[in-house]
């Protein structure tokens, strides 16, 4: 038994898996998610995100494994408010009730006085809507309300289902930096998205998962990393291409040959039959390029970023794995 504190403020994952009759909603799942950074869990509709969630907040009943938080199951932390936020989905509130009430109502369970409940609200952008009706309050400003909720007992640990959902560009911006600030303070925030684009600005760590496994957990700088650079360049000078990149080291793709291509044109005066390239080039930007044509003077006609993006990498992620997921994809 590790001691007391040693885990403090990380969540855990092993081996968790959750079926439910047929559909392999979670399949032995394992990562753990680390205090003082924003990790984003991410994976497609139906991967499995709200699943794992409600089970580290003790709402599901794992088939096997275990999901701890603090190294504890959440049934045994014994003052959960204080300890965990949480804001699901289908987060419901009463639309009777002003957005204060609403705090009210929780307030003794996470040991928060009317003054904090008021405090939040306005951390929250909420601090004008504090007394009106939460059924007249749009989308955004319910998540606003739902964060709100989850920072009333102070918890070292924040589950964020879509947090983002429902906010405007000025919200979600507003987000991140609110996010961020928490992290800073040492707190451990986990945010599910079904888009990477929606959390990469704001996340230190990723978790992806598909048809309820692991695809990748890591960094966002490491995941960063995997994103490859190439350009696509086309050049009327064959020869001069070659040149270019014998000189600089760099190997196209297909290979340049000085001999002259179909359609070859013929310079008027110097004589110099002159054949079109066509290549792609790894590892090289469009300004690296763009630069080194400009010094030895070759002209270019089309010059391409073809460099793989974030988002492809996790779409081709994704989708790698719904191909061997079988049962997961049952909904
Ligand atoms: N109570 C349930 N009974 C039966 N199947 C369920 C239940 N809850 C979830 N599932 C199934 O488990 C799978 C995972 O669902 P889950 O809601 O965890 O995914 P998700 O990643 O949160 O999706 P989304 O991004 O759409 O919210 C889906 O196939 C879903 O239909």
């Amino acid at each position: 038994m590790e001691p007391p504190g040693q885990d403090q403020g990380t969540v855990s994952v092993r081996n968790l898996t959750k079926h439910f009759g047929a559909v392999r909603a979670v399949q032995d799942l394992s990562f753990d998610i680390r205090p003082g950074r924003v990790t984003g869990f991410l994976g497609p509709n139906g991967s499995g995100k709200t699943t794992t969630l409600r089970m580290l907040l003790g709402l599901a009943t794992p088939t096997s494994g275990t999901a701890t938080i603090s190294g504890r199951p959440y049934a045994q932390i014994a003052q959960p408010l204080r300890e965990v936020g949480a804001a699901l989905e289908a987060t419901s509130f009463h639309p009777g009730r002003t957005g204060l009430d609403h705090l009210r109502t929780y307030a003794p369970y996470a040991g928060a006085d009317d003054a904090r409940c008021l405090a939040l609200l306005e951390q929250v952008g909420l601090g004008q809507a504090a007394r009106r009706r939460v059924g007249g309050y749009s989308l955004g400003m319910r998540q606003r309300l739902a964060l709100a909720t989850t920072l009333l007992g102070d918890p070292q640990v924040l589950l964020l289902d879509e947090p983002s959902n429902g906010l405007d560009p000025e919200g979600i911006r507003w987000l991140r930096g609110f996010l961020r600030h928490l992290a800073g303070q040492g707190k451990t925030v986990l945010v599910s998205s079904h888009m990477l684009s929606e959390v990469q600005q704001s996340v230190d760590d990723v978790v992806i998962i598909a048809a309820g496994r692991l695809i990748h957990a890591s960094s966002m700088d490491e995941l960063s990393a995997l994103a490859s650079t190439s350009i696509q360049v086309t050049s009327p000078d064959a020869a001069g291409l070659g040149k270019l990149l014998a000189a600089r080291g760099w190997t196209p793709r297909p290979p340049v040959t000085d001999a002259p291509a179909e359609g070859t044109a013929v310079e008027q005066g110097a004589a110099v039959e002159r054949g079109a390239a066509t290549v792609e080039l790894d590892d090289v930007t469009t300004a690296e390029f763009g630069a080194a044509a400009f010094s030895a003077d070759l002209e270019i006609h089309a010059l391409m970023d073809k460099s793989e993006g974030l988002e492809d990498i996790f779409l081709r992620m994704i989708a790698t794995d719904s191909g061997s997921s079988s049962d997961g994809a049952k909904r």
